[in-house]
């Protein structure tokens, strides 16, 4: 118990520092005053003469039941006699002098006294200012630095009657080239434009498409990932999503993954079926195809909006708009247009003439030039908005886009903006939030799940859903894998397939994981390396299984909390193989270059091809030239056999692991 001083110990013992400074002198120990820093001895003694005291009392307490207890309280008026006041880490002299009510001069004098020479506007340490407070009997205590940012990014909720309909925000997703772009291209061209005479469409990352008194926003970057990259920043600004699928192509790969990744994000989703003017346009078909996914067309007895269009034309784009609109009333979307802005950047960069530029999507509030904001590390003072048709604006209320000026560095897109008091507090909580790091503070909500540490989240209630993302060879494993887990759900936790599909784990399904706080479980398929760095930081757990049954046996352990992975698989290198040989008798040897980091003779290896796991076994042989060797390095060519295979291609990937015994998290 070191560095305790008298008035805490005063405090935990329930008697005045006053009595403390008593008793101590009973045993011959002085001490000055309530500030005093007492020794561990010293406590002990303390501890133990109180205790004595208690149990004495308590047995007056039983002997004379009627007796009240009196007075006890008078010990804290000694205590509140005591101000105490919070100051940050590090304050000014002028700062501390505020607070404590004296003037700065008089704190400059008493540090010269202390032989700290330091100007009024020159911060001092806690500890330097604790001694000062000292003086005037004033306890000083640590601010705790996270309340600030907390107090800040906190969002009391509005009252139900300040609320007011706002405008809904709506992205385009799709599979490429199936007219995402060309759709919103062909909605600003009607909508934007056209009606407002001589008014230039500026390319802010949003606009508003007016639809008779109605107003819908849309934001202009098409496409899932970065839909799903800004909701992984906590980022939440959509509110439906319009699911475009070519009539001549049908649903594709990339239009599963966006309605798995809207459907993930709850966001409502509306069907534009693109590309009507094509002689190949099958809507029926694209319909039926999108049964798979659980969007169920109207026309087919379901709930799903499909809207037949075409970009080009023009034809179908007034009812999908009305659609649109449609669907936001039904969604009663709401905001309080009258409280302090707090909203999203949607897209920012550098202008050589106006410094930062950031396009923010205003969610709550009004933002008004002159507003101090922080956005992300960022922060500054609005100096301009301008709108999506680059007009001067003064104000922008809830789902508008506008453009800023006026911070001091370019923000990330997905950085949540919010207004601050003052241009102090903006720099203040800027500074904050660079200092804590801001992926820390972003993520403070979401501690990502792993399966080693499933069970303790589920036993905290953390997890009440288990979101998986299946990545298969072939989507007979995605649909066995997503059958059999599903089955896996208890009463404790569900679990959710949010996404299965064939090929490579992307970066595109990390980013949905962690998003949407998921674990990604492969099927003879390899993470892309973009997809591993990304899940590395992000910390994101992909697992990779080549049997199903042990990814079943896996998760169902891990939720019962028993998981016992005793070795992890290490991957050491990579080769790549530039040519082959057939050698009678022998079978096919791979002309092999080591891409990064080795091989060794007794590693597993595995064969890769195009993201598919091909073979997975033991090296037959290892050989540099003629000779039989134990470890290639990068750099180095060598000749690969694999046990008992011997297809064996051009451009095939050998990626080379040892198993390594890991500690549990
Ligand atoms: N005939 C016809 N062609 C269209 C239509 N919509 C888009 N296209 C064409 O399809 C091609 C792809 O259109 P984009 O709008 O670039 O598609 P996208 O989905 O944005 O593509 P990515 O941004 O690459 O994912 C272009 O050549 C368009 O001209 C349409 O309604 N009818």
């Amino acid at each position: 118990m070191s560095k305790v001083r008298v008035y805490e110990i005063a405090k935990e013992l329930n008697v005045t520092s006053k009595e403390i400074i008593n008793t101590l002198e009973e045993y011959d120990i002085k001490v000055n005053s309530h500030m005093s820093t007492l020794k561990d001895e010293e406590c002990t003694i303390l501890m133990e003469y109180y205790k004595k005291d208690d149990e004495k009392q308590e047995e007056t307490i039983v002997e004379e039941v009627q007796e009240p207890i009196a007075e006890e309280n008078t010990n804290e008026s000694e205590v509140d006699d005591i101000k105490m006041i919070k100051i940050p880490q590090n304050v000014s002299v002028k700062e501390l002098a505020e607070k404590l009510e004296v003037q700065s001069s008089e704190l400059v004098k008493e540090l010269m006294l202390k032989g700290i020479m330091a100007n009024v506007n020159e911060n001092i340490d806690f500890d330097t200012a604790v001694s000062l407070a000292e003086k005037y009997d004033i306890l000083l205590e640590q601010q705790e630095e996270v309340d600030i940012l907390e107090d800040f990014f906190k969002v009391e909720p509005s009252d139900e009657k300040d609320l007011r309909s706002r405008p809904p925000v709506v992205v385009v997703m799709g599979h490429v080239d199936h007219g995402k772009t060309s759709l919103l291209d062909a909605i600003r061209k009607t909508r934007v434009t056209e009606k407002e005479a001589g008014g230039i469409t500026q390319h802010i990352g949003a606009y508003v498409a007016q639809v008779n008194d109605q107003k819908i926003t849309f934001l202009d970057t098409p496409g899932h990932e970065a839909f799903t990259a800004m909701r992984m920043r906590g980022a939440q600004a959509t509110d439906i999503a319009i699911l475009v699928v070519a009539a001549d192509d049908g649903v594709m790969p990339q239009t599963v993954e966006a309605i798995n990744h809207a459907k993930a994000a709850g966001v409502e989703i509306i069907v534009a079926i693109n590309k009507m003017d094509k002689p190949g346009a099958n809507p029926d078909r694209v319909k039926q195809e999108l049964v798979e996914y659980e969007l169920i067309c109207e026309d087919w007895g379901g709930e799903t909006i499909s809207v037949p269009v075409s970009a080009i034309n023009g034809e179908g784009i007034d009812q999908l708009l009305e659609m649109i609109v449609l669907v936001s009333e039904m969604s009663e979307l709401k905001a309080d247009p009258k409280r302090d802005a707090r909203g999203i950047i949607i897209e920012a960069q550098l202008d050589k003439g106006r410094g930062p530029v950031a396009t923010v999507l205003v969610q709550s509030g009004t933002l008004r030039v002159g507003d101090p904001i922080v956005a992300g590390t960022s922060y500054g003072k609005v100096r301009a908005m301008m709108d999506d048709k680059g007009r001067r604006v003064k104000e922008a209320g809830p789902s508008k886009p506008v453009e800023i000026l006026g911070l001091n560095e370019v923000p990330l897109a997905g950085d949540p903006f919010y207004k601050a008091k003052n241009d102090r507090e903006a720099r203040h909580v800027a500074e904050k939030v660079i200092e804590k790091g801001k992926v820390d503070l972003i993520k403070r909500s979401s501690t990502k799940v792993t399966l080693d540490d499933l069970f303790s989240q589920i036993q905290s209630g953390n997890v009440k859903d288990l979101n998986i993302v299946v990545k298969a060879d072939v989507q007979g494993s995605v649909e066995a894998v997503k059958q059999s887990l599903q089955k896996l759900s208890n009463e404790e936790v569900v679990i959710k397939i949010i996404h299965g599909g064939v090929g490579a784990v992307t970066e595109s399904d990390v980013l949905l994981a962690s998003a949407s706080n998921a674990i990604i479980i492969g099927f003879n398929v390899r993470p892309e390396s973009s997809a591993k760095s990304v899940a590395e930081r992000e910390n994101i757990d992909i697992r990779l299984y080549r049997i199903i049954y042990n990814a079943i046996e896996d998760i169902e352990a891990a939720m019962k909390g028993m998981l016992d992975p005793i070795f992890e698989e290490k991957v050491i290198g990579h080769a790549q193989i530039r040519d082959t040989f057939k050698v009678s008798g022998l079978g096919t040897i791979g002309g092999a270059y080591v891409i990064d980091g080795k091989f060794v003779r007794n590693a597993g290896v595995r064969l890769v091809r195009d993201g598919i796991v091909i073979y997975e076994g033991e090296l037959a042989s290892l050989k540099r030239f003629k000779d039989d060797v134990k470890e290639v390095n990068t750099g180095y060519e060598c000749g690969i056999m694999l046990e008992k295979f011997n297809d064996i291609k051009e451009d095939d990937v050998v990626e080379a692991y040892v198993m390594e015994e890991i500690e549990r998290k």
